[in-house]
Order: structure tokens, then sequence, then C-alpha cells
């Protein structure tokens, strides 16, 4: 499993994302994707997915040319946007949710769906950390952290080996968010996990490469080369609080 971004140049509105970017991303591993807001890590995942078209350039994925096409990366590739459009008041319980997205994946044939959906959505609630309780509730009273976990649980049972989410620990308490990053962890040793956040020492750990776009440029690599003072520097500009030896990015999230 890999993403190859060739000579990528991304332009959303009059913001130049990046120019002539080459980076190679590489499974199983976790890619993080940092930078500040509107440095154009969401625009970057639109990109691959095939939703926008890049000004320049091209991306392959396994050696398949998929630039501009959502139709290319189909049973390819599972997203979690940063926002949902989702309605939460959908008359569903979270295990019925489960089974339509399931049913509605055209991945399968439609006799084995059946058949696969039970084991895929208990595995994928617990792994998410769901409680057994809350699958007989209705979607629309899951609290925001609870609907989010369902929300990557979604993304789980669709069983690609590329997996890219946006902000995926947004309205989770920190004690979640530790238990989050644990499973990205988990996943991320099956599968290519690309995930953008706005902080990254918590899943650093688990990170293989890490990807900072900030003010047009770009910077990819081992989380030791790019996590510097002057790498973060040139990327978050005044929102970089040293203090001693600490640093500390302070952006809105
Ligand atoms: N629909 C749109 N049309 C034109 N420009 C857009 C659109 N959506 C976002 N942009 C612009 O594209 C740039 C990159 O935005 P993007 O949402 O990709 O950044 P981001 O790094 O994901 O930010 P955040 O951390 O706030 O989610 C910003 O300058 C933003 O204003």
């Amino acid at each position: 499993m890999k993403i190859l971004l060739e000579n990528l140049t991304i332009i959303r509105g009059e913001k130049k994302i990046v120019e002539n970017f080459t980076a190679e991303f590489n499974g199983p591993g976790l890619i993080q994707v940092i930078g500040p807001n509107g440095a154009g890590k969401t625009t970057l995942f639109l990109t691959i997915l095939g939703l926008l078209k890049p000004a320049g350039g091209r991306i392959l994925i396994d050696n398949k040319d998929v630039t501009g096409s959502t139709q290319k990366l189909k049973g390819m590739v599972a997203y979690l946007p940063q926002r949902f459009e989702i309605p939460r008041n959908l008359p569903l319980t979270v295990f019925e949710f489960m089974e339509c997205c399931i049913r509605l994946n055209s991945k399968w044939p439609r006799i084995l769906r059946r058949k696969l959906s039970y084991d895929n959505i208990v595995n994928a609630l617990k792994l998410v950390g769901l409680e057994e309780q809350l699958w007989s509730s209705k979607i629309s009273k899951l609290s925001g952290g609870q609907f989010q976990r369902l929300m990557i649980a979604r993304t789980l049972i669709l069983e690609t080996s590329i997996v890219i989410l946006d902000e995926p620990l947004s309205n989770i308490d920190p004690e979640g968010r530790k238990m989050m990053a644990d499973l990205f962890g988990k996943i991320s040793r099956e599968k290519l996990l690309i995930l953008s956040s706005h902080d990254p020492m918590l899943l650093m750990p688990y990170t293989s490469k890490i990807l900072a776009l900030g003010g047009g440029q770009a910077y990819y690599g081992a989380p030791q080369d790019v996590v510097t003072k002057g790498v973060l520097n040139k990327i978050y500009g005044e929102c970089l609080i040293e203090v001693k030896d600490h640093i500390h990015i302070a952006d809105w999230h």
C-alpha cells in the first residue's frame, strides 16, 4: 500500500498549498499531517481522494494513476471528513447505522454483506470503545465524542488498506484521546493510516512519517527531522511559543 504524490501543485482559491511537491506515503504505518488552520490539510486529503483536481502533478495509489478520479479509488480508501454531512436525527440505532454502512457498500456481493455484517460491526464498535449498552441507542442520543467514535468505526468496517482521517481526535476527551491514539497505533500496524492532527505529540510513538504544511511550504520526513524548531517556526510562525526546552503550538484547536 503506497500513495505517491508526484510533483504535486495544489492551489485552493487564491492560496497555494504545495508546489511541485513529491512524497511517498508507505504502509503499513501512520502518517501525521500537521499545520496551522488553513494550511491545507483537508485540501490535500480531498485532492488525494480525487474530489479536487491538482493544478499540477499526479497521485498514484499502488502505482495506479488516480489523479482527480474518485471512481478509481473505490474500495481502496476509507475517509473520515472533518465535518460530517450525516444528519444526527436519522431514526437509526448505532448498530442499525453500521449495518446500513455495510449494506450500502458495493464492495461485497449482496449475499455476503448480511453474513459479514454482524462480526464486523461488533469488532469495529468494540475497537473504538463504544460500549455495548449504546449499540441499541438512537444515534441522535450520542454525545459528540461518541458520535465521532461511531464515524471512525464506520471507516474501519469498509476494510480498505488505506484510511484517511481528518482530525479524528476533535471532540474526544483527554482520556478518550489516549485510547484512540493507541487504537490508531494498532490500526497502523496493518493499514496505511493518514491523519491530520493539531496534537502531534500524542500520536508520536506510533508515527512513521510527518508531513508539515504551512505558508505554501511542505516538509516531509521522519518525526525527528520534521518536528524541529526550525521547521515548526517556518510552518507555524507566530503560533510557536518556546518555553525553555518546551515548544507549545498555540493554534486554535
Ligand atoms: N471551498 C473552498 N473554496 C475555496 N477555498 C477554500 C475552500 N475551503 C477552504 N478553502 C481555503 O483553502 C485553504 C486551505 O484550507 P483547508 O481547510 O484545507 O486547511 P486545513 O489545514 O485543513 O485547516 P483546519 O486546520 O482549519 O481544518 C484555506 O485558505 C481555506 O480558506
